[in-house]
């Protein structure tokens, strides 16, 4: 069979699209890879309309600056770290206003010396070139707010 040529890496990475057209089979859409079945390596999802040619390989390049695809390959997470909470307060708001500007909001949990941030899109469900080009204006944002590697964030306690 074709697929057992391919690189692995190639074979678990590879994007697909949902089908909004037959929203009965969400979120299971996508046909899942035999190798890919007996794995927890998640692949992009992405939404009805996007290019998966386009947003594979920008998607890899986000994952390959820190982000992480969710288990359903339908969102993206990353962790930025400050050193101190007023920069991890204004990194949230300098990404709230480019949101507002987009119409397009992540879910940030802002703590002591960090901040979560995660894109997904709702509608239509999966992952969009909103998400990702909202993702590179983060890192360039906390790139302008100083953010740090995590070890050397603010720390308050073992669990922040
Ligand atoms: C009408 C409005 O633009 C939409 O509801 C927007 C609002 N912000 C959003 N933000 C995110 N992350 N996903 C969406 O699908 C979304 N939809």
């Amino acid at each position: 069979m074709s697929f057992l040529r391919l690189p692995i890496a190639r074979v678990f990475s590879r994007p697909s699209v949902i089908r909004a057209s037959c929203p009965s089979r969400l979120p299971f859409a996508a046909p899942l890879h035999p190798l890919r079945m007996a794995s927890s390596v998640p692949a992009p999802r992405f939404a009805e309309g996007e290019d998966p040619q386009q947003l594979g390989p920008d998607t890899e390049t986000l994952q390959q600056q820190g982000w992480a695809l969710d288990a359903d390959g339908m969102g993206v997470t990353k962790t930025f770290h400050f050193k101190s909470y007023f920069k991890a307060v204004s990194f949230v708001n300098l990404i709230a206003a480019e949101s507002q500007t987009k119409k397009h909001h992540p879910t940030m949990t802002i703590r002591f010396g960090s901040v979560d941030v995660h894109w997904t899109t709702h509608h239509p469900r999966g992952l969009t070139h909103k998400d990702i080009s909202l993702a590179r204006h983060c890192d360039n944002g906390a790139d302008l707010m100083g953010a740090v590697e995590s070890g050397q964030g603010l720390k308050c306690g073992p669990s922040t």
